[in-house]
């Protein structure tokens, strides 16, 4: 299968365990990578027929924005849930960063997959 990939989306949130980050914003990255037939718009050269990876981010970021879970696994969750209900995707890969959140590392984070109804 084909896919679609957005990498190192930067988008800033409410994030965090601790009462420090519940008073803050900060950085998070998603790298997204969503299975898609590129084929039909390779045929038509149509935005129209593609998987838009500029609307996913939006949507992705408008919606990362609004939040302010806990866990980085929560929200991982409910952004893969969006994505699988939202757009044309069987399977979506998603990581999620939040860099600087642990000293002498660059990032941490979660790495999901998930499949939507009618998945193969
Ligand atoms: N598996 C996780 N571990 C930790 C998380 C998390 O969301 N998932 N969060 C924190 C704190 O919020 C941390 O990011 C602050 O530096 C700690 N561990």
């Amino acid at each position: 299968m084909d896919t679609v990939f957005i990498e190192q989306l930067e988008v800033e949130a409410l994030i965090g365990i601790y009462d420090w980050e519940r008073r803050i914003r900060q950085p998070l990255w998603f790298d997204i990578e969503m299975d898609f037939d590129n084929r039909v718009p390779a045929a038509s050269d149509d935005i129209a027929h593609t998987l838009d990876y500029k609307a996913v981010s939006k949507r992705v970021a408008a919606f990362v924005q609004s939040t302010g879970f806990g866990l980085v696994e929560t929200l991982a969750e409910r952004v893969a849930e969006l994505v699988l209900a939202e757009f044309p995707v069987s399977r979506v890969q998603l990581k999620l960063s939040k860099p600087g959140a642990v000293r002498g590392a660059r990032a941490v984070g979660v790495k999901i997959t998930r499949r939507g109804e009618g998945a193969a």
